[in-house]
Formats: C-alpha cells, structure tokens, sequence
C-alpha cells in the first residue's frame, strides 16, 4: 500500500534529502502536502516536479506571490496552494496522509508535529527541537493517539537500528554512546572562539545542514539537544547517555549492553541514509547511497568531551535534570542567540553565556499543555532579547 506523505519543511536540508528519496521509489509514495516558509521558488518547483495536492506557506500573504510564480512555471499543475499557521497543522493531520516528515526548523514545527502526533500519523522526526521543547506532551501524544515516531537525526536512528526488539524493548541496555563530530572548532584556540564567524560556524566538517543546526553543533547545543532527544526517545535518564567525539563522524551512534557488547551503524555522512530507512520500517529500501567501503575510511578516532570548550552540553542536562520548562526556555534562549551571531549582532561564545543568562533569570515551572510550553517559549524569547539589548530583563 502506498504511504501518502506530507513534508514539513520541504525547502530544507532535510526535506530536499527526502524528496530525493521519494524519487527513487514512486511506486510507494504519493505526495499529499509540501510546506515552505521563504523559499518559495523552491517551493513552487517541487510542486511542478512532484505535483502534491498541496503547498503551504505560513503566511496569508504569501500566496498571491506563490501563486505567480507557479503559474509562471507551469499553468497546468495542480496542486492547491494553502496558508496559515493551522494550514500545517491540516496537512499534519489530513485523514489521507499516513506519514509525516517533521523536517521545519526549530520551535516553529513544533504545533504540526504535535498535530501529527496526535492524528496517529507516522511521523519521520528530524525537528529535534519540538520533542526537546514538549518531551512529555509529546510522548503522550504519539501514545494517546496511536502514532508511530520513528527518529531520523543520524544518531537516533542508529540507536533505533541497534536498539533491543524484545516486548520491553529496553533488555540489557546498559548505556548509549552519542557521537559527535566537534564541529568546525574542535581544535580551535580557546582564546580564539570569540572572534570566528558566521560562515565559518556553518562550515560543518561533515555534514551539509541547515544554518541553525550547524551553528548549534558548532556550540554543540546539537548534541546537547540530542541529549534530551534520546532520553525522551528511548526512555533513558540523561546518567546514560554519554557523548563521545568522533570527528570521523562514520559511526553514527552506539549501545552499550550490560554483556559487555556495543552496538553500533555505520554509514556515509548523508542523511538520505537514516530518511530511507525510516519511510521505509520495517522493510529496507535503497537510499541513494552506496555502502561505506571501509578500506578506504580510514582510521576511526574517539575522544572524550571537552566540556570547558562546549559549555552548551552542561546546559542541555541541566535543563532536562530540571524537567518541567525548562528544556524549552533552553531551546527558545538558544534560538534567539544563534539568530543574533547568524545576523553578526553576537560573537560566537556569548551564544551559550546568553542562553545561561536566560535560564537562570527564568523560574522553571511545571508544564503539561501546548499552551502552556509555547508561553515558556515566549519568555525566554523575551529575556534573550532583553539581554542581546543590553536591558536588565525583569
Ligand atoms: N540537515 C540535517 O542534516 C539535519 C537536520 N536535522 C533537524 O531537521 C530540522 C531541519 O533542519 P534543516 O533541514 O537542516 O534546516 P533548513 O534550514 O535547511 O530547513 C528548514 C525548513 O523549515 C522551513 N521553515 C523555517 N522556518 C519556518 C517557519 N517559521 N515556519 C514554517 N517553516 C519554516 C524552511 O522553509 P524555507 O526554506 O522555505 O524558508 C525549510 O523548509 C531541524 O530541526 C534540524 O535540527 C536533524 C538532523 C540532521
Ligand atoms: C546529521 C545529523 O544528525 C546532525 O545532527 C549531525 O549529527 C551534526 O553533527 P555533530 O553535531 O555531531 O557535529
Ligand atoms: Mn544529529
């Protein structure tokens, strides 16, 4: 049977990666629904070139521009334009769609996750920051509502992949090793991280990403966020998992098991590795992406955590330890601040000293509704802001 998807964030990274896997497959995919925020002649060629039922834009105003550019390209496509913060929302939830690639950018995709969550959908998760932001709404959704969340960030995937299949899905368990890559400062000068830039924050060693996400695994506030990810995700206490640096970035992650036996994948640096395999669990499906040849790799290097260099770590399991709120105010203050060193208004370690500001300016609450995590985003929002002013937040 068919799999009818919509794409969250079909412009980015990630959703391009995916449509070059649909690609590859067209007699098992249909396209219900694409979604964009500014990238609207890219939004407006995919339609041509995969003909959704439906494109969505955030804004109402958008679509008369949309709309122009489609026909410009081609009269004849089909596909109906929508816009509005519910409009994704829909398209997460349409009775018709079966899967849902959560693949927008940050605490905006947080809503239409949800929304899929709750609607039952399988959901192919690369928008890490809305389960960081509402781990236990979210659990409860995809429980409540029947949903299938299968992990397609690199290493939460090769978790999944080397994960138990027994009932309890947990036997042996003893510990999971998240790697991560250092980034592109990995053997910088110290004294050096307060003057580099924007471009070479978004020149990941290994990957082709997003410009938030490689700002944040230069920080690593990526893995600190992973942290957070695995621990909702495989049911764990943050004391188990444990980051290991890996600049090589081949092994994608490991589990350890009580027997003495790790576990681990393996794979090219391209995330249409970990997206194949999601759409397509339990079966296997070819993803584009020939086999590693490991006489060539090379040698595969591990190094403990540099916690001084990467104080975003501490941060993001002091925040999940805390519970409540506060992954999210960590998530929110951390997304102004990458915005504000992308827009060149702050240098690059003041992103975390900003985003430990926050956190301790703002009390962490107890918070069980959607409602009630978008206004913790809301105030972090405000006090990062505040901060990045230079105002005293109050
Ligand atoms: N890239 C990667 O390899 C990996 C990414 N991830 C995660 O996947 C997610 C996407 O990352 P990536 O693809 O790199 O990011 P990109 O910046 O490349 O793409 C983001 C997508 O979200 C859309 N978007 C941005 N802001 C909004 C908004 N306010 N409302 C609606 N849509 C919006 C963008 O639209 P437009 O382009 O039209 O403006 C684009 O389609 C992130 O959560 C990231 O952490 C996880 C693992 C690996
Ligand atoms: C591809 C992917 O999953 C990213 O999250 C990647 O892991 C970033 O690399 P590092 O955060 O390890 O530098
Ligand atoms: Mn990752």
């Amino acid at each position: 049977m068919k799999q009818h998807l919509t794409i969250l964030g079909a412009t980015g990274s990630i959703g391009v990666s995916t449509l070059e896997v649909l690609r590859r497959h067209p007699e098992c995919y249909e396209i219900h629904a694409l979604t964009a925020h500014r990238n609207l002649l890219g939004l407006a060629r995919q339609c041509v070139d995969f003909r959704p039922r439906l494109a969505v834009v955030p804004e109402a105003a958008q679509l008369d521009e949309l709309a122009r550019i489609l026909r410009m390209l081609d009269p004849h496509c089909p596909t109906v334009l929508r816009a509005g913060e519910g409009a994704l929302e829909e398209v997460a939830s349409a009775p018709e769609v079966t899967t849902v690639m959560a693949a927008i950018v940050g605490a905006a995709g947080l809503a239409s996750t949800l929304a899929a969550a709750r609607s039952g959908k399988k959901i192919l998760l690369a928008n890490k920051e809305s389960l960081v932001m509402s781990g236990p709404l979210m659990m409860q959704a995809v429980v409540q509502g029947g949903a299938c969340l299968l992990p397609v960030d690199s290493e939460h995937n090769a978790i999944f992949q080397c994960w138990p299949k027994d009932e309890g899905g947990r036997s042996g368990v003893e510990k999971v090793l998240l790697t991560a890559s250092g980034g592109p400062f990995l053997n910088t000068p110290l004294q050096d991280l307060v003057k580099v830039t924007p471009e070479q924050a978004c020149q990941h060693p290994k990957w082709r990403m997003g410009k938030k996400i490689s700002v944040d695994s230069a920080t690593m506030m990526n893995k600190g966020l992973e942290l957070i990810e695995a621990c909702w995700l495989f049911g764990l206490p943050p004391e188990k998992v444990e980051i290991v640096i890996h600049p090589q970035s081949l092994i994608h992650s490991l589990v350890g098991f009580i027997d003495g036996s790790f576990l681990a994948q393996l794979g090219h640096t391209d995330m249409r590795i970990p997206i194949a395999h999601a759409l397509a669990y339990p079966q296997r499906q070819s993803s584009g992406v020939p086999l590693l040849d490991l006489t060539v790799a090379g040698p595969l290097t591990f190094l403990p955590l540099e916690r001084q260099r990467f104080p975003a770590v501490a941060l993001a399991e002091q925040a999940m330890q805390a519970g409540g709120t506060a992954p999210a105010l960590l998530n929110a203050a951390n997304e102004v601040a990458v915005a504000a060193f992308l827009a060149g208004h702050l240098n690059f370690r003041a992103i975390t000293d900003t985003i430990a500001q926050v956190l301790d300016q703002l009390p962490t609450q107890a918070c069980t509704t959607l409602e009630e995590v978008m206004e913790a985003d809301r105030r972090a929002r405000h006090s990062a802001e505040l901060i990045l002013s230079g105002r005293n937040p109050c």
